[in-house]
């Protein structure tokens, strides 16, 4: 014989996609995937430029003309700002490996932390390109 059962509250029919919001560690953890990958693609950037700059005295002109353009600082902050992260983020990454900051609490507290540090990093790399 079936088994009645009571349902109190109601099931979700679909998810409402606009009232779903993410944990902050979840936020953290997907811009340290975001920030390797374009840490991971600056190396080939950066690369280039140094080779360029240090082919002869025009490529040095060349690599200068560049990177005084607004459209290359801007980049360039980028980088430094994903790489700022990817660092700070790495480092909790490293703590929670040590069993730090593994608590519902510390962790959201640790994400919070690391974004406020990149955000001051990223004041500076943005004093350190212009
Ligand atoms: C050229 C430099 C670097 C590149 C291109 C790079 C790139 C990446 C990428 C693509 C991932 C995979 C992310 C994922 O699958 O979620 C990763 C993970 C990681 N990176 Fe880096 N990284 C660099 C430097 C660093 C530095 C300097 C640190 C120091 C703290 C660091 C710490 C970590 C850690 C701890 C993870 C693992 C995170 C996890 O467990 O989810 N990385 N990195």
């Amino acid at each position: 014989m079936g088994h009645i059962v009571k349902v109190t509250k109601p099931r979700p029919v679909n998810l409402d996609l606009q009232t779903i919001r993410f944990p902050i560690t979840a936020i953290a953890s997907i811009v340290h995937r975001v920030s390797g990958v374009i840490t991971f693609f600056s190396v080939a950037i950066l690369l280039w430029l140094l080779s360029l700059s240090l082919s002869s005295p025009s490529g040095f002109e060349a690599a200068a003309d560049i990177v005084d353009s607004f459209f290359a600082k801007f980049i360039l902050w980028g980088i430094l700002t994903a790489l700022a992260y990817h660092i700070v983020g790495g480092i909790r990454h490293l703590l929670m490996d040590m069993k730090y900051f593994e608590e519902l609490e510390s962790g959201n507290m640790s994400a919070k932390v690391a974004f406020g540090i990149t955000a001051v990093l990223s004041v500076l790399a943005w004093g350190l390109v212009w």
